[in-house]
């Protein structure tokens, strides 16, 4: 199952960062080279019980007044409503509720996902009996937390996790191939997707999303199934330009979670920009098969050379995705989309691949032996054996004698090397290491 999506909803000023904070304290680590993706407290990975989930924080603007507050507390609700699995509405419990509050829980009411409210600010045991108030909303579970003590947050995460029961029997695999068309705004999804989806006539059906309110479409193309998750922009437009980014990248998240592959879609007339980075970063981040899709090519001037310098300044500009095959189509004219698509299933096919562990161990061997670990903080690395653990990234376990002093670029020369014999193009791969006693 993918990892399911919980997004805040909040009025300015109630504790959603301070909440974000304090959850997102064991943030998986980056990788160093991400760029962008970092440093927006946009989302954090959560896991409780065992369990993880993707928090999403769907404010962050600072308003200047009662109807801006309103007008933008109506956005996060709906952003809330088409991408996340469970919905956090947090409440001031100091204040008590608000107008903004009543209309946000409207909006809220509507939906058939689940909602927890949460009051925050109950610091201390006399202001429990503030969070009754709060059943008059007339949404979901109340439950009372104080965000900077560190109270109730337990409860908390224990309430949040118990709705994901519900949609952990939902099949979505069928053997497709699960697709997210991600991109900035304009880039050409909807358009690409409409071609995908117009042209093929074997279009099973447009099924609204099991477990989100999102539309995908399965689609039949020279016997292999495909599934598109449905990425079409948010769909009222707004015009401040950091919202406008601050949602498709919550957007791109919640597709991506979803997706075998990422078809990361770029516009060739602008070619790529800081956000086309960060969305790709959030591909390769979440471990994803990444197909880079130039669109618009029609619209580009051609020389004998324009492709390949375009190929160069992409790689260039996202070097962190280097194992990624490069696409120029027109979602206009079709020109090359079928290409792409056969791109997408050999990558998908990558990204599912096992390697025996006979063959890895070989290759590692050699490789040590063509160039040896360097010495760090006076030891010798030294890697006795590997297995790979999982695939959908390719998972490497290293054995070695010393997990503290694996450094990155040897890391690299290896991935380098296991890429060298076993292609894993378009996937990301990742490594593990295991301390080995006996040395
Ligand atoms: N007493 C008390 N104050 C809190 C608690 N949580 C947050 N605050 C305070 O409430 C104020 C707002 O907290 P933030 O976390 O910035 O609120 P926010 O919802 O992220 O606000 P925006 O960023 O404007 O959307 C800060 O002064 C916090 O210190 C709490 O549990 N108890
Ligand atoms: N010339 C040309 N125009 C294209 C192509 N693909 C899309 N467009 C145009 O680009 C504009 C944006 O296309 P959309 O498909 O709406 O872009 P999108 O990425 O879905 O945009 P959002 O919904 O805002 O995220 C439209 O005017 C399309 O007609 C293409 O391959 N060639």
């Amino acid at each position: 199952m993918s990892k399911p999506i919980v997004a805040i909803v909040g009025r300015p000023n109630v504790g959603k960062s301070t909440l974000f904070n304090k959850l997102a304290g064991r943030r998986i680590s980056i990788v160093e080279d991400t760029p962008g993706v970092t440093r927006d407290r946009i989302y954090a990975e959560v896991e409780w019980l065992n369990k993880k989930f993707t928090l999403v924080d769907t404010g962050g603007i600072e308003p200047e007044s009662e109807d801006v507050i309103l007008s933008q507390m109506r956005r996060q609700a709906e952003i809330a409503i088409e991408t996340a699995d469970v919905i956090v509405f947090m409440v001031d419990g100091k204040e008590g509720i608000t107008p903004a509050d009543y209309e946000v829980a409207n909006m809220l009411r509507k939906t058939q996902k689940p909602v927890l409210v949460v009051v925050n600010k109950i610091d201390n045991l006399s202001l429990e009996d503030n969070k009754y108030e709060f059943y008059n909303l007339g949404i979901g579970d109340v439950i009372s937390i104080s965000a900077a003590q560190g109270l109730g947050i337990g409860d908390m995460l224990d309430e949040i996790v118990s709705f994901f029961n519900d949609f952990e029997g939902v099949a979505e695999d069928e053997g497709e191939i699960k697709v997210a068309i991600i991109g900035k705004p304009n880039a050409g999804k909807s358009s690409l997707l409409n071609r995908l989806v117009g042209e093929e006539r074997a279009i099973v059906s447009d099924i609204p999303g099991t477990t989100r309110d999102s539309i995908d479409s399965f689609v039949e193309i020279g016997g292999d199934k495909f599934l598109f998750i449905d990425t079409a922009g948010i769909r009222k437009k707004s015009k401040v330009k950091e919202e406008v980014e601050r949602y498709s990248v919550l957007r791109a998240i919640a597709s991506i979670e979803r997706a075998d592959v990422c078809a990361v879609v770029i516009d060739a007339t602008e070619g790529v920009t800081e956000q086309d980075e960060k969305i790709a970063g959030l591909a390769h981040e979440a471990g994803k098969g990444v197909v880079i899709v130039v669109n618009k090519w029609d619209l580009i001037e051609k020389e004998t050379n324009t492709m390949n310098e375009y190929s160069e300044r992409i790689r260039k500009d996202l070097s962190f995705i280097s194992y990624a095959p490069i696409v120029f189509i027109s979602a206009k004219t079709g020109q090359r989309v079928s290409r792409m698509i056969e791109l997408i299933k050999y990558v998908a096919d990558q990204h599912a691949m096992r390697i025996r562990t006979g063959a890895l161990n070989e290759v590692i061997s050699e490789a040590v032996l063509m160039k040896q670990p360097p010495i760090e903080k006076g030891k010798a690395l030294k890697i006795y054996y590997a297995t790979q653990a999982s695939t959908k990234p390719p998972t490497f376990v290293l054995f070695v004698n010393y997990t503290d002093i694996v450094h990155f670029s040897y890391e690299r020369y290896l991935e380098n090397q296991i890429r060298q014999h076993f292609g894993l193009e378009g996937t990301p791969i990742r490594f593990i290491y295991r301390e080995k006693k006996d040395r």
